[in-house]
C-alpha cells in the first residue's frame, strides 16, 4: 500500500488484492448500500479498522467526473462533522473509495422509518442538526478556496459513534474560485425537494443554495415527514407550505414528529429550529441567513 503524506495524514493508494480482502470478496453480508454512484461494502483492515469502500458501478465519463470530483474536494478537508476519505483504488478498470466506516448508517434511514425514528429523541435531533451546520459553516467559511455542496439531504448525512452527523458524498460538490460567491452550472444536478429554486430553474449555485437544503433538512428532522416537492409547489402541500402555514397560525409546535416525543422535549430549542429552517428556505437568496449565523 502506497502512503501519501497531504493534509489528511494519510491517503492510502490500495491494491486491488487488499480491497477485496478488506471486503471479503466484496461479499453480499458485506454490503451496506447502494447509491447512484456504485455500491459500498464494509471492509476490515489488516490492522483491524473498520472501513467503508465505495466501488464506483461502471467507469462512465460521469462516473470518472464524479469520481475525480469527490477525491478534489474532500482530500484537503477534515472535519469532524464531514466524512474522512481515507484512500482510493484505481486499478483493473476499477474505481474504489475508502472512507472512515461510520456505524449508525445514514439520517434518512432514521427520520423516515416509523420504527427507527423512535430512536433519535430530541437532543439527539438537536446535536444532529448543529453538526450538520458546524460542518457546512467549515465547508463554505473555512476551506480556500470555499466548498458549495450542492446535494445536502439526509441521506447524504452519515451518522457515527454516539449519533455524530458527517456531511458525505462530494461528487456533485462545486469548488468556488477567487472571490467567486456564486456559480453557473450546465445543469441542476442535486435532489428534488432540496433545491433552491435559483438552482433548479437558473442553474446557479452559491452558499445560500446549500443553505436552502440545509432548511428543508431542518424541517424533515423536526417533523419526521419529506418534502417530495420543489422549491415552490403548484399545489400548496409541500412540507415548506406546510410549516409556513403552522408557523403563521402560531402554533407549529404541532409540526414535530409525534414519534420522538419524550421527556427531553424542549419547546424553545424546537421552535428555534423551525424558525431557523424557514428562514434559510426563503425563495429570496439575499433573505436567507448566512452560514456563520447558523451555528448555535
Ligand atoms: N462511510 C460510510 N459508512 C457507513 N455506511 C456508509 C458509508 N458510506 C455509505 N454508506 C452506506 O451506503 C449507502 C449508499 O451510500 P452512497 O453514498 O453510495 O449513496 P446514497 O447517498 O444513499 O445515494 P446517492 O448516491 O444516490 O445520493 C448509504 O445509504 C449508507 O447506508
Amino acid at each position: 500500500m502506497n502512503e501519501l503524506v497531504g493534509p489528511v495524514d494519510r491517503f492510502q493508494f490500495m491494491e486491488f488484492r487488499a480491497v477485496a480482502e478488506a471486503t471479503n470478496q466484496f461479499a453480499e453480508s458485506n454490503k451496506l448500500g447502494q447509491g447512484g454512484f456504485g455500491t459500498v461494502y464494509k471492509g476490515t483492515l489488516p490492522d483491524g479498522s473498520e472501513v467503508a469502500v465505495k466501488r464506483l458501478a461502471n467507469t462512465s465519463s460521469q462516473g470518472m467526473t464524479e469520481f475525480r470530483n469527490e477525491i478534489q474536494t474532500i482530500l484537503n478537508v477534515l472535519h469532524l462533522n464531514l466524512v474522512r476519505l481515507l484512500g482510493c483504488c484505481c486499478e483493473r478498470e476499477e474505481i474504489i473509495l475508502i472512507y472512515e466506516f461510520l456505524e449508525n448508517s445514514s439520517l434518512n434511514q432514521y427520520i423516515f422509518d416509523k420504527t427507527r425514528s423512535k430512536l433519535l429523541n430530541w437532543d439527539t435531533r438537536y446535536k444532529i442538526i448543529k453538526g450538520i451546520a458546524e460542518g457546512l459553516l467549515y465547508l463554505h467559511s473555512y476551506t480556500n478556496p470555499p466548498i458549495i455542496h450542492r446535494d445536502l439531504k439526509p441521506s447524504n448525512i452519515l451518522l457515527g459513534k454516539d449519533m455524530i452527523p458527517k456531511i458525505s458524498d462530494f461528487g456533485m460538490a462545486k469548488i468556488l474560485t477567487g472571490d467567486q460567491r456564486e456559480v453557473a452550472t450546465e445543469k441542476a444536478v442535486g435532489t428534488r425537494g432540496y433545491m433552491a429554486e435559483e438552482y433548479a430553474m437558473h442553474m446557479t449555485v452559491s452558499q445560500k443554495s446549500d443553505i436552502f437544503s440545509f432548511g428543508v433538512t431542518v424541517l424533515e428532522i423536526v417533523t419526521g415527514e419529506r418534502n417530495l416537492e420543489y422549491c415552490n409547489s403548484f399545489r400548496g402541500d409541500s412540507l415548506l407550505d406546510k410549516a409556513w402555514r403552522y408557523w403563521n397560525d402560531g402554533n407549529c409546535i404541532n409540526l414535530i414528529d409525534s414519534n420522538y416525543l419524550d421527556s427531553s422535549l424542549v419547546e424553545e430549542e424546537i421552535l428555534r429550529s423551525i424558525q431557523v429552517g424557514l428562514l434559510c428556505v426563503q425563495p429570496h437568496v439575499d433573505d436567507r441567513p448566512s452560514t456563520k449565523s447558523l451555528s448555535y
